[in-house]
């Protein structure tokens, strides 16, 4: 990949595309090529056609996709496979219609059994049956793994797959319903703060609202009281959190390294040909919390809603094989957690 070479990045203001454009430009490429949601709905099959022939990139970052935390997964079942598979058959195969050299497609760690072996290795998919809460994301990503492989097969295409853990960082998404675990903690935290102290007028900034009674309908629908913060599930269950910029490192790293040929090479059979991305270390949704009640500065209680799901009881990668190719993480759980909260109090 030259720094000249067209790369288009879909999904570039999100959690992770906005972390790849900030990676490809801080190493030099200039010839970034990328359209809003609003421009391009990517589920528009004719649309995204008629863009790959406009702008005819070489190299394609596949980092849009319908994404949330568990409830979001638990609740919009029919939208995130259906909008999941629109948006990657799309660009897969115009893709491999328009002559793309090299695509990357994020899938996810959710892809492996309820009850992988931990850490999970790459050759673990497709063993045993899927958690419930997100097993129609789950189905979307692999059929996501299974296209690029099986264009690869046929085609003679050089499309990758990667299997992010749970990731967070700038521009991550704090809905208090649809988000992730941790952007979720330092919103509850950060509002219970404000709450405790009386802070009515941030309290309601926060919300986006000018009536301090909406805002209290909101706190108390969402477990945050005078002096408590509701945590969903039990706190047993484990999670991985690779920072985004990490993730976003190792994206480019591997699309300028790794090539479907080398991989796929005297294999019998070509499966398991994507590669998981992650820190290798985990920590309970418990310690977690009192992290994120740490750095937020929050000094109430915390509740456990265990009407609420657990999900998966732990998901933590295995990472052996991205670490034998040369790439660590940098940024640990503690330091992000700060990063995050530091750049929420400055949005
Ligand atoms: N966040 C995480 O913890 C993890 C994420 N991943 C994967 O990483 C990738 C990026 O996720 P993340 O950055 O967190 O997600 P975000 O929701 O932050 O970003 C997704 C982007 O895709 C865009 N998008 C969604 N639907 C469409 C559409 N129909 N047409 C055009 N653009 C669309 C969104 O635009 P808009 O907001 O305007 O709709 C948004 O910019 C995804 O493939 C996800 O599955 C994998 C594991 C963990
Ligand atoms: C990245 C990954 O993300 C999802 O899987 P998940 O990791 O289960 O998602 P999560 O971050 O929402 O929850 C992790 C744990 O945390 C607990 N939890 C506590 N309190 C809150 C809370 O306030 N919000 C949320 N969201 N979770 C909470 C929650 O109950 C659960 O036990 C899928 O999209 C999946 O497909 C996927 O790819």
């Amino acid at each position: 990949m030259e720094k000249t070479s067209k790369i288009y990045i879909a999904g570039h203001r999100g959690l992770v595309g906005s972390a790849i454009v900030e990676t490809l430009k801080a190493k030099g490429y200039d010839n970034l090529v990328f359209r809003t949601h609003k421009e391009l709905d990517l589920k528009d099959t004719e649309a995204v056609a008629t863009f790959f022939t406009k702008e005819k990139p070489e190299y394609v970052f596949l980092a849009a996709a319908k994404v949330g935390g568990i409830v979001a997964n638990n609740t919009y079942r029919a939208d995130f496979i259906y909008e999941n598979l629109m948006i990657q058959n799309n660009v897969i195969h115009q893709s491999y219609v328009h002559g793309v050299k090299k695509l990357m497609f994020l899938g996810s760690t959710c892809i492996y059994p309820k009850l992988a072996p931990q850490p999970m290795p790459e050759n673990s998919l497709l063993t045993d049956t899927l958690e419930y809460t997100n097993e129609p994301y789950a189905i979307a990503k692999i059929a996501g793994i299974k296209m690029c492989e099986s264009y690869n097969i046929q085609y003679g295409t050089n499309f990758l797959s990667v299997m992010p853990t749970n990731l967070y960082g700038y521009n991550d998404n704090f809905d208090l319903e649809k988000s992730h675990v941790l952007p979720a903690l330092i919103r509850k935290m950060h509002l219970a703060k404000l709450y405790a102290a009386g802070d009515t007028d941030a309290v309601m900034e926060d919300l986006g609202v000018t009536a301090f009674a909406k805002a209290e309908k909101i706190l108390h629908q969402y477990g945050i009281t005078k002096s408590s913060v509701e945590i969903w599930g039990s706190g047993a269950p484990k999670r991985e959190f690779l920072w985004s910029r990490d993730m976003a490192e190792a994206c480019v790293f591997l699309l300028e390294n790794r090539n479907f040929k080398d991989v796929a090479e005297g294999l019998s059979e070509i499966r398991n040909t994507h590669i998981n991305i992650g820190t290798g270390e985990d920590t309970s949704i418990k310690s977690l919390a009192l992290l994120i009640k740490n750095t937020v500065g929050y000094t109430g209680e915390l509740t456990f809603n265990t009407s609420k799901p657990d999900g998966t009881m732990r998901k933590l990668t295995d990472v052996s094989k991205l670490h034998s190719l040369g790439w660590k993480h940098k940024v640990s759980l503690e330091e992000g957690v700060d990063k995050l909260y530091t750049w929420y109090l400055a949005q």
